[in-house]
């Protein structure tokens, strides 16, 4: 992969997945150091191998380091879909894409990963050419431009006053970018938009899906140092209390389990997280295995030469300070076998 390094060292800002850096050994093995991203999560793209053509899946995408990369290694072919469900992490995201210029081929909406249905954009749909009526015209993707209609400014405004926007996923996946050649102009909303019925996923679904779960993000080093500053009770609340884990835990696996379903057959998912607990990793991957017989845990062949060590399964894989001189990160790697 020829990476670019598009970081600018003077401004930090840039900088959204923080981490330790890569050792220079592991810059040399890993052939990367963008966007900050450090080695650890670098190696979960490097694991989804992206190749020329895929449509790729990201469905927990904000603010959207590893997002970069996945546009990065697509180039010019493909497609690139990313998800989250805070709008305003998913607003950063789409800003860093339009900053490196690597949007063109990417989808961001803002939706709840455990139900979104959207599959990538199907080559035989009609696109409307040439004149187009002024009906047809408001039902179907124009180029994409940040100035909003009237409507949607009105929504915003109410969405604002309430709060919501920072908590909850619109009920329906909310459409807040797309590059020129993400394949949407021309075509009907309604056509893209419509969500994938039975198991279409499996002939028309994504080729590579990435699940960078919610977790507690104890494995990352910056993360867990803020809480220096936030203090005890805040690292209680969001990372030590029960009842939080538990919920986490059931999104996790339901996170894991509606990406799978959008896969298509053959193709492959990555599920990590930066956490070290196991039943965020393991028992999570275990779980899932037992309800999905088509899912086949893969062995990462790249990674004899990464600088891990093996997860609590066979075939996944942890890195960690001590080990990697990294931030915590688990990953685990399937492929859908057909049924
Ligand atoms: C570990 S972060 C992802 C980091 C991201 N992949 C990157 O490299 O920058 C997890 C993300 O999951 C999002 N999230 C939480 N629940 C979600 C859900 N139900 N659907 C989609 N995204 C969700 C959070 O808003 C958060 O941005």
């Amino acid at each position: 992969m020829a990476a670019r390094i598009l970081r600018d060292p003077a401004r930090s800002s840039d900088c959204r997945h923080q981490g330790l850096s890569a050792r220079e050994g592991e810059k040399e093995v890993m052939n990367f150091q963008i966007y900050g991203i450090d080695a650890a999560s670098g190696a979960a793209i490097l694991a989804l191998d992206v190749q020329p053509g895929d449509h790729v899946l990201d469905l927990c995408a904000a603010p959207g380091a590893k997002l970069c990369m996945l546009a990065d290694m697509l180039g010019s072919t493909g497609s690139l879909t990313g998800i989250d469900v805070a709008k305003h992490r998913l607003s950063a995201c789409r800003t860093m894409l339009q900053k490196y210029s690597l949007g063109d081929r990417t989808r961001l909406f803002v939706a709840d990963g455990t139900l979104f249905s959207i599959l990538p954009v199907n080559s035989n749909l009609r696109r409307m050419e040439g004149s187009i009526d002024l009906e047809e015209s408001g039902s179907t993707f124009s180029e994409w431009t940040s100035r909003r209609t009237w409507k949607d400014r009105q929504k915003a405004k109410k969405a604002n006053a309430t709060g919501s926007q920072h908590l909850l996923a619109p009920s329906e996946p909310e459409l807040i970018y797309y590059g020129k050649h993400s394949g949407l102009v021309g075509l009907r909303k309604s056509d893209v938009l419509c969500p994938a019925v039975n198991d279409e996923a499996c002939t028309s679904g994504y080729d590579k899906v990435l699940v960078d779960a919610e977790c507690t993000h104890d494995g990352s080093i910056k993360h867990i140092q803020k809480f220096e500053f936030w203090g005890w009770k805040t690292l209680d609340r969001r990372v030590l209390d029960a009842e939080r884990t538990d919920n986490l835990l059931q999104l996790q696996l339901n996170l894991l389990s509606n990406g799978f379903r959008l896969l298509k057959t053959g193709g492959s998912l990555v599920y990590s997280t930066c956490s070290l607990t196991v039943a965020q990793n393991e028992n999570v991957v275990q779980q899932f295995l037992s309800t999905q017989p088509s899912a086949d845990l893969r062995k990462l062949g790249l990674a004899n030469t990464w600088p891990c060590r093996s997860g609590g399964i066979p075939k996944t894989l942890r890195f960690d300070p001590v080990t990697s001189q990294t931030s915590g990160l688990f990953v685990a790697k399937f492929s859908k076998l057909s049924t």
